[in-house]
């Protein structure tokens, strides 16, 4: 090293909450006078003490910020972001019960933002956009499954009472459709599940089986993760990334793409892989603390499995049968 080069920078482990109401509402909290990027917006939060888990410094952070006391939390997105002079790995975690009123106890003004919309306070720091924009990802990721050409009138009923009981993003995906994944056929299906997802407000994603131009109409891309290595010479599609992932191999390999989020499994056992051994619940949250962006857990999901699945890290869940 010649003399006056950098050291490399320190690294940083942060604790950060969403602290979010039952109606969405996001608690942000602005950085007082006197610290690094003063007066920027932030999630409430602070660096983790080398005695620490995440949730403990979170809880400890929340009390000083805020005065609360948090009574439930799960982790959510591990994000590491390198700044000018740090290194920053942000824990995210999500935060959807607390005793007592949040208020500034380091004299930071607090505002009660709707995630959803554009910010009413600005700026945000760098770090903390990407988590903002990842609270708009709906909590169920319903996955196609009309089959056939017969089947496809009852196919699209299910598929609109799922949207009709919220369901609000969609996979287009048909393992089995006779005519094959780029059939006439299936193209009018799918117009007509874009349509139906339209009509809900739902966005619609189509996955990487089917022709990349079905993914233009619609909102996004979902990537087979056998697909990701030549998804890196195809032109970016406009719209969300989606990527599925089974193993460590294969998310690191999605990272390099910089998905809006992973699908990562199967993580119970399913009947769309019988015989295959599931990745279980701490092998599910060991791989999605690596992924740098939010994990649907896969395989076996439903309502029962919901809270145990944001427990273990999970943005939310995916599947055709249950949700
Ligand atoms: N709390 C929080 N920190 C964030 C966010 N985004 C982001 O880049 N950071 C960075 C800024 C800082 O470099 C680091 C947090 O350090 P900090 O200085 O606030 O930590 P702290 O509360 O423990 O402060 P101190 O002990 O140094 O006074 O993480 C965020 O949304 N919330």
């Amino acid at each position: 090293m010649s003399e006056g080069s950098t050291h490399a920078k320190p690294y940083i482990r942060v604790a950060a909450g969403l602290i979010l109401k039952a109606d969405g509402q996001l608690l942000l909290g602005q950085r007082p006078v006197g610290k690094p990027w003063e007066g920027w917006w932030e999630l409430p939060g602070g660096k983790i003490e080398a005695d620490e888990t995440v949730l403990q410094a979170l809880a400890r952070e929340l009390h000083e910020e805020l005065g609360i006391a948090v009574t439930h939390s799960t982790r959510w997105v591990t994000y590491i972001h390198e700044y000018p002079k740090t290194i920053v790995e942000l824990n995210f975690c999500r935060v959807t019960a607390w005793e007592g009123e949040p208020h500034g106890r380091e004299n930071q003004a607090l505002a009660w933002v709707d995630p959803t919309q554009d910010l009413t306070v600005g700026p945000v720091l760098p770090a903390t956009e990407p988590p903002l924009r990842w609270l708009r990802l709906p909590d169920h990721y319903l996955l196609t499954q009309l089959r056939s050409p017969e089947q496809l009138a009852s196919g699209l009923a299910q598929l609109e009472q799922r949207l009709a009981s919220g369901v609000r993003m969609v996979q287009f995906r048909e393992r089995d459709w006779p005519e094959g994944p780029s059939a006439d056929s299936l193209y009018e299906a799918f117009c007509q599940v874009l349509a139906l997802c339209r009509r809900y407000q739902a966005c619609c994603l189509v996955n990487s089986r089917h022709p990349i131009e079905w993914a233009q109409q619609a909102d996004g891309l979902h990537l087979r993760s056998t697909d990701v290595p030549a998804a890196h010479t195809w032109a970016q599609s406009p719209g969300l990334l989606g990527v599925s992932v089974h193993n460590s191999g294969q998310l690191r390999a999605a990272q390099s793409l910089e998905p809006d989020f992973m699908v990562l499994g199967h993580v119970l056992e399913t009947p769309s892989h019988p015989g295959k051994p599931p990745l279980g619940w701490e092998a599910f949250s060991q791989l999605a603390e690596t992924a740098g962006c939010p994990v649907y857990a896969i395989g076996g999901q439903s309502d029962a499995t919901f809270a145990t699945a944001q427990s273990h890290g999970a943005h939310g869940i995916a599947g055709i049968r249950q949700l």
